[in-house]
């Protein structure tokens, strides 16, 4: 089944808004530089119809300056900007923000405070007729249900409500693109797992191409269907939440998504040599000199005493804290002069000053170091 079909199936015959094959955006060598600040360096980015991106990466790595060319709020120095198969930015190209059909949901949501939520979502429908547009923007309200809310203004709706007018007035003109910046981040942490649930159904329902742009790892994993990790104004990686956090291109990347142990050690004949044992590696991975193995909290398992086997690795209990789905413990092992944290459900009695450990090697990433 094709997307377009799966998504006409998924809604029980309710049709989505617009659904197109292709490309709904190509950006092309995107360079942008402020007084000597290189905020893009080439970058390059082809969005598909009815894909929703998530662009992340610490603050300063140029998400916003990306949203603000596609927007037309500014320009390039160089580069190309194509929404729906037209030339938007270009040589001796730039259609103005008001003409690019382009949605954008701010991270304070940028609501008129005098108009009624009704009014709000209709001002984005200027240019259709009066009685089309009060029929979409009842048909919106309903769709995230604030149909009895129609004539509240924006101090009377919870920060979750105002974050759905934003993104339903966007979403009226059914825009090409649309972008969010940090749309989830004014809300707080209970409400913004569901808010960001209903979000990314509405958009699914609709088949809305978007960008929503975060600096938080955890967001980017869990929202979307593309991650686009950025960094110093330039893409490092692009791939599925499962892609990207499993076979990070660098350390960067590997650092982004995991609070990761790193082992130090040295390539050697059959993969690299550390304190805790050899790791095998890729032909791809294999260099000489000094490497850095990369294990995840969650790769370093507690053996129970009677299991024990020959190469497991015995460690002394620094500290442990209880997280709710588990327990974190820092364990000092010999050989090793940074200590190690590990993740487990097992409940370790109180008192246990020594535990032993079994790695999951094969999910370890080697770099050179
Ligand atoms: N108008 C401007 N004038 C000067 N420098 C700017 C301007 N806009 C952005 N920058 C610089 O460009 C770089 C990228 O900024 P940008 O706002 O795109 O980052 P960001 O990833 O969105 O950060 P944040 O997550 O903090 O919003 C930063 O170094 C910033 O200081």
């Amino acid at each position: 089944m094709n997307r377009h079909n799966a998504q006409k199936s998924l809604l029980n015959g309710i049709e989505p808004l617009h659904v197109e094959a292709g490309d709904a955006l190509r950006l092309s060598h995107i360079s942008r530089a402020f007084d000597g600040v290189q905020a893009l360096k080439d970058v390059s980015l082809n969005v598909t119809s009815g894909e929703i991106i998530c662009l992340v990466g610490h603050s300063g790595c140029g998400k916003t300056s990306l949203l603000r060319i596609i927007a037309g709020i500014d320009a390039p120095d160089s580069g190309t900007l194509m929404i729906g198969g037209k030339m938007l930015v270009g040589p001796s190209v730039f259609v103005e923000p008001e003409k690019r059909d382009v949605g954008v949901v701010f991270q304070d949501y940028a609501l008129f405070p005098h108009l009624t939520v009704a009014q709000n979502v209709k001002f984005g429908l200027r240019a259709f007729k009066s009685a089309d547009a009060n029929h979409r923007v009842a048909e919106l309200l309903q769709r995230v249900s604030l149909g009895d809310k129609a004539d509240r203004y924006p101090h009377q709706l919870s920060g979750g409500e105002q974050q759905r007018v934003a993104l339903i007035r966007a979403l009226a003109p059914k825009p090409h693109v649309l972008l969010m910046d940090e749309p989830f981040s004014n809300l707080d942490r209970g409400l913004r797992a569901s808010v960001r649930r209903e979000t990314i159904s509405l958009l699914r329902q609709l088949g809305t191409t978007a960008i929503i742009v975060t600096h938080e790892a955890e967001e980017a994993l869990s929202t979307g269907d593309r991650v686009v990790l950025m960094r110093s104004g330039e893409i490092v990686q692009t791939g599925s939440a499962r892609e990207i956090y499993q076979h990070p291109v660098n350390r960067y990347a590997a650092e982004f998504f995991c609070d990761f142990n790193v082992i130090p050690g040295r390539f050697g004949q059959d993969g690299v040599e550390t304190p805790l044992g050899v790791f095998k590696a890729n032909k791809t991975d294999m260099s000489s000199g000094q490497a850095l193995v990369y294990l995840r909290p969650d790769d370093l398992h507690i053996v129970p005493d009677d299991a024990v086997t020959l190469g497991d690795i015995r460690g002394k209990v620094v500290s442990r804290s209880y997280f709710g789905q588990g327990e974190e413990l820092i364990l000092k092992v010999e050989g090793l002069e940074n200590t190690l944290r590990i993740h487990t459900k097992m409940q370790i009695p109180h008192g246990v000053t020594h535990i032993f450990l079994r790695i999951s090697a094969e999910n370890a990433l080697i770099f050179a170091d």
